[in-house]
């Protein structure tokens, strides 16, 4: 293996589209919060230490799931043989101990999150990830904790706690189509998911169920005047995305947990353009 191949291998484990996604919710949180002009280096180290605790939480998540990706995803860095288990862990330690060093820098909410999370993402794969829907629920509050954590980098939670419920259900919906993306895996290894404990079509429409509640919230940053009309303008096609990749799900959960993975992105770009026309009046 170069060492060209094993820099890759350990990129890949980061997942690093995940990496910047996260960093960008966690700047959102503190963009809706008023905070990117008041707090700078308080919105840096929280975005940064978002980024770094994804690497690693990805990282663990692979090291952990070695033996299930043989199955599932062998195309990946460490069944492939591009990043040896203990390269990952070490590599996984390393971003995690990053993440700590910045996270100290914060307001002490922030650092109480970031303690939470970096727990939560140790403790996921080995601890949380077999047990029907919580392991789905701690990745949803995972990724819905950005939106609060950028606040709280800079002090205000109020509209950030509205994009933390809409972003973790949209997630939630995701995981469970995942698992049932995962299910022979998943059920080699002895894992018991919610596809697995309840049967994947029940999984499905549990998941579809949520992703309408989510879609039927996603005009209350906009009703309680958090953001202008132009977050309605990007969310609305957003929400007919993620709909339909909810609806796609049943008959190719691949395809549909992809689709839903791109239309929450739109989503998160609504937020953006809906704190921009909040702020400048265009719409
Ligand atoms: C209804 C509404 C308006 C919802 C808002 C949706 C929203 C903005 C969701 C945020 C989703 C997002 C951009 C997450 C960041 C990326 C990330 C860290 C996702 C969690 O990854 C866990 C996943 O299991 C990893 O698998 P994969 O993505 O296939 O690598
Ligand atoms: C704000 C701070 C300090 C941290 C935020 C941390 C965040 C946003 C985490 C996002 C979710 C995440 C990266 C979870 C890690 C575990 C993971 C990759 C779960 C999904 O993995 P599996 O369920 O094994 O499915 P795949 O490996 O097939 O994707
Ligand atoms: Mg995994």
């Amino acid at each position: 293996m170069t060492a060209a191949e094993t820099a890759r291998g350990l990129l890949e484990l980061t997942r690093p589209v995940n990496v910047i996604a996260a960093s960008v919710l966690t700047c959102i949180g503190a963009f809706v919060a008023g905070g990117l002009t008041e707090a700078p280096v308080a919105v840096g180290s929280a975005v940064a230490a978002t980024g770094l605790a994804v690497g690693a939480g990805n990282a663990i998540n692979d090291y952990f799931d070695r033996e299930i990706d043989r199955i599932n995803q062998p195309e990946r860095a460490i069944p492939r043989g591009a990043v040896s288990p203990n390269g990952a862990l070490a590599f996984s330690v390393v971003l995690f101990l990053a993440a700590v060093g910045l996270s100290l820098t914060l307001p002490t909410l922030a650092i109480a999150i970031a303690g939470v999370n970096l727990l939560a993402l140790i403790a996921y794969t080995e601890v949380f990830k077999g047990l029907p829907g919580i392991g789905n629920a701690l990745v949803a509050y995972l990724v819905g904790s950005t939106f609060l954590f950028g606040g709280a980098a800079v002090g205000e939670l109020e509209a950030a706690s509205v994009l933390c419920l809409l972003a973790a259900v949209a997630t939630l919906t995701r995981e469970i189509i995942k698992d049932v993306e995962d299910v022979d895996g998943d059920r080699a290894e002895g894992l018991n998911t919610l596809p697995i404990a309840i049967g994947e079509r029940r999984a499905l429409l549990v998941a579809l169920f949520l992703l309408v509640i989510g879609v039927l919230a996603s005009p209350l940053p906009y009703l309680l005047e958090f953001f202008g009309l132009a977050y309605l303008v990007v969310v609305i096609p957003a929400d007919l995305v993620m709909l339909y990749a909810g609806m796609r799900s049943f008959d190719d959960p691949t395809a549909g947990q992809s689709v839903l993975k791109y239309g929450t992105f739109l989503a998160a770009l609504a937020f953006i353009a809906g704190r921009v026309d909040e702020l400048l009046g265009i719409l």
